[in-house]
């Protein structure tokens, strides 16, 4: 059984613009999946349905062997736990320290608003080890670079001991060597034995971290297999006729 089964997923908003349609593929256990595609292609459409942060118009999403789309309220929080969601922006609270924020991914795990238990705040110090920022746990988050922000946004991924980590442009926001040392952590943890699916822009970092690459274009899959695969031809399927690679 796949990890995860995409099957005839469409999304389109306000009756108008289709933003995904009729995309599948699976996801197998240590799957390092980009979505490849130009800004509107549907990369993050489509992330954000795997987790029903946006509710898809038609198809399945099967989590290991389960409906994500006929999932209840408490079925979704439980499989939620185990997807860690990173973002563009980061999506952190700026004003709050870097440990705090670490501490939120462990939310979906208490049931009622209670206090973060001694082993959750070591769990936490230990993930801001593992992406080398346990000395700015009592930073606020504000102080930080961007490229230290989406490290503390990583370790709040980790605090929910993911299964599948969704990450929506996670470099897009940084400079060409701070995107490399991010998407390392990301090469780590997958080796560890976390899926993971990112979206990306550009093919050189797909090509260095993805095992597999899906390439959208306006809502379309217009590519799945190995990134090695993706010559001049399939390139410009991708991104049009005009682009280049860089
Ligand atoms: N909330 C929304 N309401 C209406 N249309 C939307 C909404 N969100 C996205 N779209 C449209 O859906 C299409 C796909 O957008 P999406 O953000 O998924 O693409 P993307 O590949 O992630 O782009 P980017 O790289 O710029 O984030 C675009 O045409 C976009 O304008």
């Amino acid at each position: 059984m796949s990890q995860l089964q995409i099957n005839n997923l469409y999304k389109t908003y306000d009756n108008k613009t289709y933003a995904l349609q009729d995309i599948s593929f699976k996801l197998e256990k240590s799957d390092f999946i980009i979505l490849l595609g130009l800004s509107g292609s549907g990369k993050s459409t489509l992330l954000r349905c795997i987790n029903r942060l946006i509710e898809p118009t038609s198809g399945d999403i099967i989590y290991e062997g389960q409906s994500v789309n006929k999932m209840d309220k408490t079925e979704l929080r439980l499989y939620r736990r185990h997807i860690g969601m990173i973002f563009q922006q980061f999506n952190l609270v700026k004003n709050l320290t870097v440990l705090t924020n670490v501490l939120t991914g462990r939310l979906g795990y208490h049931s009622v608003i209670s206090k973060f238990t001694p082993e959750e705040i070591d769990a936490a110090y230990r993930c801001l080890k593992r992406v080398g920022l346990e000395e700015y746990a009592h930073k606020q988050v504000r102080q930080l670079s961007g490229g230290q922000q989406q490290r503390v946004a990583i370790a709040r991924a980790l605090m929910q001991e993911p299964e599948l980590i969704l990450a929506d442009e996670p470099v897009a926001s940084l400079d060409p060597a701070t995107a490399d040392s991010i998407m390392q952590y990301l090469g780590e943890i997958n080796r560890e034995g976390v899926s993971v699916i990112c979206s990306l822009h550009f093919l050189t970092l797909a090509r260095r971290y993805g095992n597999r690459v899906v390439g959208l274009k306006q809502g379309i899959k217009v590519f799945e297999g190995h990134p090695e695969d993706i010559d001049k031809v399939r390139f410009k399927e991708i991104y049009g006729e005009e682009a280049e690679e860089i």
